[in-house]
């Protein structure tokens, strides 16, 4: 039987994904352990950062008034009547005419409405005791942070579905926010179909070629922030993969193959899908590389199929299962940053579908550039040695010439996009 094919758009693949990929339950983790997970609930300020009115400086606290006759060679004398932030903290109201010793941080001692850097003051040994000379005027609030000129109380600090970075994480910290709830990781399960595979380990033979797309997929799996079990390689025994396939599925939440998803006789994905009773969402994508991308539902679960060949196996993931892992995890901007660049080198193939060219993107002079970081061929493993995004060229173009605006797709970026497009 010759499978039929009916390539569909990648939006309509897109949409097909994100219906099955519902975000996972939350688990509570230690903020120390947060870096790249996604925060499960919104979080808000529980109080004003700064919480009390503090100097910014070491210096001293005044008050503003007893500065006013300073300048245009006439100094003032402000008595130094105690220290903040030592151990034995002075704790009164200054008066005028007085003068206290703060440090970076202390809080701003009763009576006085502004700070002068230790710099600018000048320590004076004068009748009665120590004394700063100040030579010009200090304006009532200078060199003071004020409650909540950071933060306010009850603003809302992070969203749901953001991914912690370590500026977020500090922020929480400040909050005290020692536990924190997120959403739990998607398990992938990535399984090799091939008959030509041999291990790494192994010398090797005429014929084989190394499972390379496995370790592909689990960085590719790390970079989306996520976990990723190895179930090894599946032969030519169509029941192996059977097998193979429903022990995995007890274990993960989502299943990536990758090879045996084309018309070789040896491509058996197709009719482990149909032994499986898999519910098919599509077999082809009206793009290049990776066309044959396949994904299926079973038990709830999606099972992708990539390419074997590692170029197109990458992109798949990349476009798809990058997203269904996004999604699953709750994340608000799925799907991967799409930027403008301009092309640094000619691309003259046409594209009768939609292309994706693994590229390297470089910034120069405040502009982005890009070029086709190595041979386009999806059965090509060296343009994926510097390729950091794709170009996407679109449907019926013919090629494009270098100095050309091409849309790109970042793969470094972290941030995402809201949308696919
Ligand atoms: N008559 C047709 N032939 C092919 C078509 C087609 O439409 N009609 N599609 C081509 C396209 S496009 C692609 S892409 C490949 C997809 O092949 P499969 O997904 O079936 O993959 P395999 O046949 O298993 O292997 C293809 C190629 O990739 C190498 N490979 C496989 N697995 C791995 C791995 N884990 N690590 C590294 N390399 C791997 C394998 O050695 C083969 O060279 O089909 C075209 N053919
Ligand atoms: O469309 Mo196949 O998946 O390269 O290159
Ligand atoms: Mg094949």
């Amino acid at each position: 039987m010759v499978l039929v094919r009916k390539p569909i758009p990648i939006e309509e693949a897109i949409q097909k994904l994100a219906a099955e990929s519902k975000q996972l339950s939350t688990e509570t983790i230690y903020l120390e352990d947060s870096f790249g997970r996604v925060l499960a609930n919104d979080l808000y300020a529980s109080h004003p950062i700064p919480s009390y009115t503090r100097s910014p400086y070491d210096g001293y606290a005044i008050p503003s008034i007893s500065t006013s006759k300073a300048g245009k060679g006439h100094s003032v004398f402000l008595k130094i009547v105690g220290t903040v932030g030592m151990e034995n903290e002075w704790r009164g109201t200054i008066k005028e005419g007085q003068a206290v010793k703060v440090m970076t941080g202390s809080p701003l001692p009763n009576g006085a409405d502004s700070v002068i850097m230790t710099e600018l003051a000048k320590v004076v040994e004068r009748p009665g005791g120590k004394y700063i000379e100040i030579r010009r005027p200090v304006s009532k609030g200078e060199n003071v942070s004020q409650i909540g000129e950071d933060i306010k109380e009850n603003q809302l600090l992070v969203k749901k579905g953001t991914v912690l970075n370590p500026g977020i994480i500090a922020s929480l910290a400040t909050f005290g926010y020692k536990n924190i709830s997120v959403t739990r990781k998607p398990k992938i399960g990535i399984i090799a179909a091939g008959n030509n595979l041999s291990n790494l380990e192994e010398p090797l033979q005429f014929g084989k070629v190394r499972n390379s797309n496995t370790y592909m997929l689990i960085a590719q799996c790390k970079r989306c922030r996520t976990d990723s079990y190895n179930f090894g390689q599946i032969g030519n025994q169509l029941n192996n993969g059977i097998d193979k396939i429903r022990s995995a599925l007890n274990e993960t939440d989502v299943i990536i193959t990758t090879g045996g998803i084309s018309v070789g006789d040896d491509d058996d994905m197709p009719k482990i899908y149909e032994e499986l009773g898999a519910k098919v969402l599509f077999n082809k994508i009206a793009m290049r590389p990776g066309s044959i991308t396949s994904a299926a539902v079973i038990q709830n679960k999606l099972l992708i199929g990539l390419s074997g060949n590692p170029a197109a196996c990458y992109v798949g993931f990349e476009l798809f299962a990058r997203s269904v892992i996004k999604m699953m995890l709750g994340q608000l901007k799925p799907f991967i940053k799409r930027t403008q660049a301009i092309l640094h080198k000619d691309f003259p193939k046409p594209s009768p579908v939609t292309r994706f060219v693994r590229g390297k993107v470089s910034f120069c002079d405040g502009k982005i550039y890009v070029e086709p970081s190595g041979k386009d061929k999806s059965n090509m493993v060296s343009s994926l040695l510097e390729s950091n995004s794709f170009i996407v060229l679109p449907a019926g173009t013919k090629g494009y010439s270098a100095g050309s605006l091409v849309d790109v797709l970042l793969l470094e970026d972290e941030d995402g996009n809201e949308q696919w497009l």
